[in-house]
């Protein structure tokens, strides 16, 4: 028996007007999810616990069976985990973004227009980088997908005590890095990072790339705002903790590097942006291929289009990506046998908030043997009416395992 756990991250949502009071996946037309809703058994989950507002990385080192607040040290090192870059002892990681700011330093565009295209060129140049107080710390980026990009600070004396310099909307500057603690550790970090934050619209602002953008109306990413600070986190491996031999299929590199820190293998998919124009045929090719084929019991699956629809607000964008997965993967998906399927999101990405919220989300089991229930309709309302009632994403793992037959038990 395989296992499969299926997030579509940022899926939940809240009723919109624009939809009649129904939230986007209500108001999709998906057949093949419905149908999957009627085969299974529903419910709605907490990824952390009820109010808590997950970010993608704490909700899956949740699903996972890690206890968040434990294992999670900062975004960043997850991020470089999953472009590959591997982090020491000593080591300071931050997710960064290539943003817009205007001639009077102000962000005009969090994500540089989604950029999707080129950014390794521009990492290229801002890899030359040198801060003169500072020459003993290697300053190394590395983009990631889309928008996203990585900064690892290597040398002696850093910490990760140090706040963000996204301010997190436009219309204000970068935010002044501030030490969070009295360390001269994070207080030499924090003025570090301010420094590298100016000297990184001096090198890109006029790079090739960015003039064209301009020249084509598009958002320039002449500026990186980094996010996230971590240092490297301690993370059992799950195949010794599950007994099991798992695989990772993702998009963006922050669930392949939480998967790479778990020990799962990482297999990569052409053509996977990240955004609702992603190619969910190679995706879901992928999938099949290797839950028939391969010897991988498990796959942890991360596609991310509905959670870009969310931050955007687009309901639009939200509605029919979820038809897009309902028709070309989630179809493929009840073919399976021997499979037991978990499918749900990691949170709510509500049109209405344009980010995550503590919203609980739908969460359905497929597979042989299922105690099926009376739902038959896969969304945020009906869940409420199935058998799984309210489970946190603690519990997947151990839920999972024990359907397919690979639980201990505890006790004689
Ligand atoms: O898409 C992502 O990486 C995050 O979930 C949202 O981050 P952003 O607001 O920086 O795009
Ligand atoms: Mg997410």
């Amino acid at each position: 028996m395989k296992g499969i756990v299926f997030i579509m991250d940022g899926l939940g949502d809240r009723p919109l007007k624009e939809l009649n009071n129904q939230t986007p996946l209500q108001a999709a037309n998906t057949p093949n999810l419905d149908k999957m809703a009627k085969k299974g058994i529903n419910g709605i989950m907490d990824s952390i616990k009820p109010g808590i507002r997950p970010g993608s990385d704490t909700a899956h080192i949740s699903i996972l069976g890690y206890d968040p607040n434990i294992v999670y040290t900062g975004r960043g090192p997850f991020e470089a985990c999953g472009v590959g870059i591997d982090i020491f002892p000593g080591d300071i990681a931050f997710r960064c973004n290539f943003s817009t700011v205007n001639d009077e330093f102000i962000v005009t565009d969090r994500r540089a227009g989604r950029i999707r295209d080129n950014t390794s060129s521009i990492i290229s140049k801002l890899n030359e980088m040198k801060i003169e107080e500072y020459e003993d710390i290697e300053i190394v980026f590395k983009e990631s997908t889309g928008h996203r990009a990585v900064l690892v600070l290597r040398g002696e004396g850093l910490s990760d005590k140090v706040s963000d310099a996204d301010p997190k909307i436009e219309g204000k500057p970068p935010k002044i890095v501030v030490a969070k603690d009295d360390s001269a550790e994070a207080k030499k970090t924090a003025d570090l990072l301010n420094k590298i934050v100016k000297k990184s619209y001096e090198l890109i602002k006029n790079h090739p790339i960015n003039l064209n953008r301009v020249e084509k109306n598009e958002p320039p990413a002449n500026i990186i705002i980094p996010r996230g600070a971590g240092a490297v986190p301690d993370v059992e491996p799950l195949n010794s903790k599950y007994s099991l031999n798992s695989a990772c299929i993702a998009e963006t590199g922050l669930i392949m590097g939480i998967a790479r820190f778990a020990g799962m293998e990482i297999i990569e998919v052409d053509g996977a942006t990240g955004g609702v124009d992603t190619n969910l045929d190679n995706i879901v090719d992928t999938i099949m291929d290797n839950v028939k084929n391969s010897d991988y019991d498990f796959f942890l699956v991360n596609i991310d289009g509905a959670d870009e629809a969310g931050h955007d607000g687009n309901y639009k964008e939200k509605l029919e990506f979820i038809e897009k997965v309902d028709d070309i993967v989630v179809s493929k998906l009840l073919e399976l046998k021997d499979t037991i399927i978990i499918l749900t999101a990691d949170h709510s990405t509500p049109i209405s908030v344009m980010d995550h919220s503590a919203d609980p989300v739908p969460i359905m089991i497929n597979g042989s043997d299922i105690r099926v229930d009376g739902v038959n309709k896969f969304n945020e309302i009906d869940a409420t009416k199935g058998g799984l009632l309210r489970i946190r994403g603690s519990d997947v793992m151990d839920i999972i395992l024990d359907l397919m037959g690979k639980s201990p038990k505890f006790g004689a």
